[in-house]
């Protein structure tokens, strides 16, 4: 990626820290009580425990990490060395399987997170081929496409990995989701047919060494905008979360073969805010490149995300409108490319007008103490 273009360079205030602070408390949780019992009571006691213990972590950070998740250790090896053999090659060899406006699938090394460049190259793939999405952003338009991956020839092998990855990952994917809605005391089943046309996407990410990790991010501040990610991380480490409590930013120690696990704004919108979906980036490192694959487990692009009626009544009504999934992301990835000068599409722009007046005072507030 040669000198530090002034692109990459982050505002002061979003810097990384010179300290970094290790999580204390991000929890860690063994969920192998609900992944190999077959079919699952949920009021037997150890699932009421592992239940109790998501709903804690999902309130108290958006974050948890999970081991004895039922993943072999060899396919999620498999792909992080097919991965780096992938990102080893030249730039021209890569680009050959680019992503563009037609096909945002594929190799990109120019991603930008609030208009700030990271410092990162991905090969993004979906898991659903063909994935149905909107064939344009815009709300009068109701064409739909199809995406399908751009598998490079070399190294051969980096299909096979992620498509062997991609089963068990589903699988995980739907225990999660499980747990998560039994967390919101609802019934197990009850986010899964959201999932019947997934937009779900793999990342496989690439951190090279910066000789200025103190000027730019892997990957800038945000927030997921979909249901919950799955990610894997090598042991270089470098996420960072931003704590509930007091807004600090803590990095996430990792732990072999754990994944970590985020509630994306979608959930959030469903939970009608009882879960948050909490700003998180990537530090750099200025010796050793890094790696990581986050699991994007996203709804068909014509769900409607609002919060469900099970969990809103009269004395906690629902916070947000309803919004099309599809048409978000597409906006999200139009703004992407063209690089606007504006913030964003953010789920806060669906929040009903009353509880966005509440949200600017809050936010006043917390910019006063902080
Ligand atoms: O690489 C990581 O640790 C996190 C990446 C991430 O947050 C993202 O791609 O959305
Ligand atoms: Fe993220």
């Amino acid at each position: 990626m040669g000198e530090l273009d002034p692109t990459f360079i982050q505002e002061l205030e979003h810097r990384p820290k010179p300290v970094v602070i290790e999580a204390q408390g991000i929890p860690e949780i063994d969920i192998s009580a609900f992944v190999t019992s077959s079919p699952t009571n949920p009021n037997a006691q150890g699932i009421r425990d592992l239940v109790d213990q998501i709903r804690d972590a999902c309130k108290d950070w958006g974050f948890f990490q999970v081991i004895n998740h039922g993943v072999p250790i060899e396919t999620r090896e498999k792909v992080f060395s097919a991965s780096k053999r992938f990102f080893d090659q030249s730039v021209e060899e890569k680009r050959k399987v680019k992503r563009d406006e037609v096909n945002p699938l594929g190799y990109y090394d120019t991603e930008h997170t609030k208009n700030v460049r990271d410092w990162k190259e991905v090969f993004d793939f979906v898991v659903d081929v063909p994935t149905m999405i909107p064939a344009s952003h815009e709300s009068d338009n109701d064409e739909t496409t199809e995406l399908h991956n751009q598998w490079p020839h070399h190294p051969s092998d980096l299909r096979d990995a992620c498509e062997e990855y991609v089963k068990d990952l589903q699988k995980l994917s739907y225990k999660l989701l499980e747990l998560i809605s039994l967390s919101l005391n609802l019934p197990a089943n009850r986010l899964k047919p959201f999932f019947k046309d997934p937009t779900t996407f793999v990342r496989l990410n690439h951190y090279p060494p910066c000789l200025a990790p103190d000027l730019a991010l892997g990957v800038g501040r945000h927030k997921d905008a979909g249901a919950l990610t799955i990610l894997a991380q090598d042991d270089v480490g470098g996420l960072e979360v931003k704590r509930k409590t007091d807004g600090e930013w803590i990095f996430v120690k990792p732990t072999p073969n754990a994944f970590i696990v985020n509630v994306g704004d979608i959930i959030q919108v469903w939970s009608n805010d009882a879960y948050e979906s909490v700003e998180h980036r990537v530090r750099l490192n200025s010796t050793r490149e890094r790696f990581s694959i986050p699991f994007f487990m996203n709804p068909a692009h014509y769900t409607v995300v609002e919060p469900l009626a099970e969990l809103t009544n009269k004395q906690n009504p629902a916070k947000y409108k309803g919004y099309n999934w599809g048409k978000f992301f597409a906006t999200r990835k139009y703004s992407n490319f063209k690089k606007l000068e504006v913030e964003n599409i953010q789920i806060y722009h669906f929040k009903k007008p009353e509880e966005q007046r509440i949200d600017d005072v809050v936010s006043r507030v917390a910019n006063v103490v902080i």
